[in-house]
C-alpha cells in the first residue's frame, strides 16, 4: 500500500470549525444482565489517529459499533460528525468509513468490480473539495492489490482479503474511518504499508479510530491511545505520556566482571554517572530502559483485573491531563 492521496475533511457538513469529530459522554451498554460499558468518555479531533486498546471482551467493538450507528446504546451522549449516530441519515453515513473485524460476502465478485460498485454509492456525495468515490485503480494500488484486481474475492488470501476490507472502508473517502483490528492476519510488509496508508489519511485530515491487540502498532500509529478496561476509558494520552506516568522509574542494566546487574531508578542519568565514576572501564553492556507501552498496558490491565486499582481511580491516575 502506498501513502494515501485521500482528501477529506470538507464533506457535506456540518462545518469542521469545531474540530471535534467524536464526542462520547457517559456511554453505557448493557447486554441483558451484562454491563459492558459503564460510562465511557472520550473525544476525537479532526485528523487524529486514536487507537483503542483493551483486553478481549472489554467492549471495543461494541463502542465502535455504537459510534457507527450499528448498535443502540443503553445510555449516554454520543455525537459523531455533528450527529447522534442513532439518528444518522444516509448523507451522514456517507462521511464514515467502516472496516469491520471480518465479513465474508461478495465471494463471487471481482476486486475491481466490487470496489467500483460500492464506490458508485458515494457519487451523490462528491463535492468540489472531496471527489467521491476514490478512483478505483488508484485505490487498488494504494492497498497493494493491483495484481489481484481481476480476481474473485473468494480466491484471495486472508491478508489480501484484509487489504480489500480496508479498500472497502475508504472507497468513499471518509472523513472518519473506523477500523476494527485492521491488521489481523497481515504480513509485516503489508502491516507496514497499512501504517503508511493510515498516516497518509490522517495527514489529509481524516480522523481514524482503530482497535488492535498489537501494542507496537498502537505506539507507532496513535496520536492518542485509549485503554478500555472495566467498562471505562482508564487511560487517554500519547503513548510516551502514558508510559511516563505509569512508571517514573527507568531500569538500568549493566555487566561488570562477567556478572549482570539491574537497578530501577527515577534518576537514570545521575545513576549512570555514579556507576562510571565508581567502576569506569569495568562497566559493559549498559542499557537504560523506560517503561514501554506494553509494560504500562499490562500493569494497568492486571491491576484492574485483580482489583488493586479501582477503575475510577485508574482513570484519574492515568487519564488526567492527557486530553
Ligand atoms: N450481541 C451481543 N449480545 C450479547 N453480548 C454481546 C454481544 N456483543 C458483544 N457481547 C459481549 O460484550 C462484551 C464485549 O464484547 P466486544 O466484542 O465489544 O469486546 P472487544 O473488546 O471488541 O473484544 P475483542 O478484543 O475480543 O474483539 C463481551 O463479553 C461479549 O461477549
Amino acid at each position: 500500500m502506498a501513502p494515501a492521496h485521500a482528501v477529506s475533511g470538507a464533506g457535506n457538513g456540518p462545518p469542521p470549525e469545531s474540530g471535534t469529530v467524536i464526542d462520547v459522554r457517559g456511554l453505557r451498554m448493557r447486554y441483558r444482565s451484562q454491563e459492558v460499558l459503564k460510562g465511557v468518555d472520550f473525544t476525537a479531533r479532526r485528523g487524529e489517529v486514536l487507537v483503542l486498546l483493551g483486553p478481549n471482551g472489554a467492549g471495543k467493538t461494541t463502542t465502535i459499533e455504537v459510534l457507527e450507528g450499528f448498535r443502540m446504546r443503553s445510555d449516554g451522549d454520543v455525537t459523531v460528525l455533528g450527529a447522534d449516530p442513532a439518528r444518522g441519515d444516509e448523507r451522514w453515513r456517507a462521511r464514515l468509513g467502516v472496516v469491520l473485524q471480518s465479513w465474508r460476502d461478495h465471494g463471487k465478485w471481482r476486486v475491481r468490480e466490487l470496489l467500483a460498485h460500492l464506490g458508485s454509492y458515494y457519487v451523490p456525495y462528491s463535492t468540489a473539495l472531496v471527489r467521491r468515490p476514490w478512483d478505483v485503480d488508484e485505490l487498488i494500488a494504494a492497498v497493494g492489490l493491483s495484481e489481484q484486481a481481476d480476481k474473485r474475492v473468494g480466491t484471495l488470501s486472508g491478508g489480501q482479503r484484509r487489504r480489500l476490507d480496508v479498500a472497502v472502508g475508504i472507497v468513499g473517502r471518509p472523513e472518519l474511518l473506523f477500523l476494527d483490528e485492521p491488521t489481523a492476519g497481515l504480513d509485516p510488509e503489508a502491516r507496514n504499508e497499512f501504517h503508511g496508508l493510515v498516516r497518509g489519511l490522517a495527514d489529509e485530515n481524516t480522523t481514524v479510530l482503530l482497535t488492535t491487540h498489537d501494542l507496537a502498532e498502537a505506539e507507532k500509529l496513535a496520536d492518542r491511545i485509549l485503554i478500555l478496561a472495566g467498562g471505562r476509558i482508564v487511560a487517554d494520552g500519547p503513548a510516551e505520556e502514558l508510559s511516563r506516568r505509569a512508571s517514573a522509574e527507568a531500569t538500568v542494566r549493566w555487566t561488570r566482571d562477567g556478572r549482570s546487574f539491574e537497578q530501577a531508578t527515577a534518576e537514570p542519568t545521575r545513576f549512570v554517572r555514579r556507576l562510571f565514576e565508581e567502576h569506569g572501564e569495568a562497566i559493559g553492556g549498559l542499557e537504560v530502559r523506560r517503561a514501554s507501552l506494553e509494560d504500562t498496558y499490562l500493569t494497568m490491565v492486571r491491576e484492574l483485573e485483580t482489583g488493586s486499582v479501582p477503575g475510577e481511580r485508574a482513570a484519574h491516575v492515568f487519564g488526567e491531563g492527557a486530553r
